[in-house]
């Protein structure tokens, strides 16, 4: 029998402090024995991470910027993401799927269910059965860190130059923090609110608890 694969995504507004702890996870879940893989959208394979750069600096229609994070997607889960669960490894993912629905969908006002439609697309597994339907692949845990979009543009005054995304307005990101919102209501069970608006080590402690209560570590 193969162990089973353990997947879970990082989420929130650009500087909202996730990067800040996606490391520390991955050492604690490497501590229950695991092999953990850890990665990023867009980007995470040679091919999506060209993409990446094509999405966070070129100016494009959404549209076009929608398909282009859904085929950074697409290359990423087939070449890193399925063959790590399947192999029983833990994939700690900054960014997923979460994210173009809060960004291409609250942000950019772009149609939700098209969003939806591509998600299909390229995240059904192989059926087991016809009776079983079409399963969609999706983290087994979204660790959404929830911060005032006022509160990330501070943390993020000179920390680091800004993309295309994190040059946009205040409001920019008040309608990406729906998007999750939004998202969240629609599937709440895998999602734990990580309040972010806490020290470094009180956000620590509540992404332990989120992974400690599922057993993870
Ligand atoms: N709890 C916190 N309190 C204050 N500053 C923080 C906190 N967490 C992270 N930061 C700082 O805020 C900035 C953005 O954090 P980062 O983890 O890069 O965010 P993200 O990956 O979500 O964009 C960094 O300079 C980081 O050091
Ligand atoms: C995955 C994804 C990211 N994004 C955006 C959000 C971020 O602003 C940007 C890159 O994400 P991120 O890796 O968080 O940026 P950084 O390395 O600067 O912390 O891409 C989308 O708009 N749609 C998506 O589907």
């Amino acid at each position: 029998m193969t162990a089973q694969g353990l997947f879970i995504s990082f989420e929130g507004i650009d500087g909202a402090g996730k990067s800040t702890h996606v490391e520390a996870l991955a050492e604690r879940v490497r501590g229950t024995g695991r092999t953990v893989v850890l990665t990023r959208e867009p980007g995470g394979t040679p091919l999506a991470e060209k993409l990446r750069s094509l999405a966070l600096h070129e100016a494009m229609d959404p549209l076009t910027e929608a398909l282009l994070m859904f085929a950074a997607r697409r290359d990423h889960l087939q070449q890193v993401i399925e063959p790590a669960l399947a192999r029983g490894d833990a994939v700690l993912c900054d960014r997923f799927t979460d994210a173009t629905f809060a960004y291409q969908g609250g942000g950019r006002g772009f149609d939700w269910q098209t969003l939806s439609t591509l998600e299909r697309m390229v995240q059904s597994l192989p059926s087991v059965s016809e009776a079983s339907g079409v399963k969609l692949r999706q983290p087994d845990l979204t660790l959404w860190f929830d911060l005032p979009p006022s509160t990330a543009a501070e943390r993020l005054a000179g920390a680091r130059l800004p993309d295309r995304f994190e040059s946009q307005p205040i409001t920019f990101f008040e309608a990406v923090r729906a998007g999750y919102e939004r998202r969240m209501s629609e599937d709440p069970s895998r999602f734990a609110r990580v309040d972010a608006n806490q020290s470094r080590e009180q956000v620590w402690q509540a992404v332990c608890q989120s992974v400690h209560s599922r057993g993870w570590i």
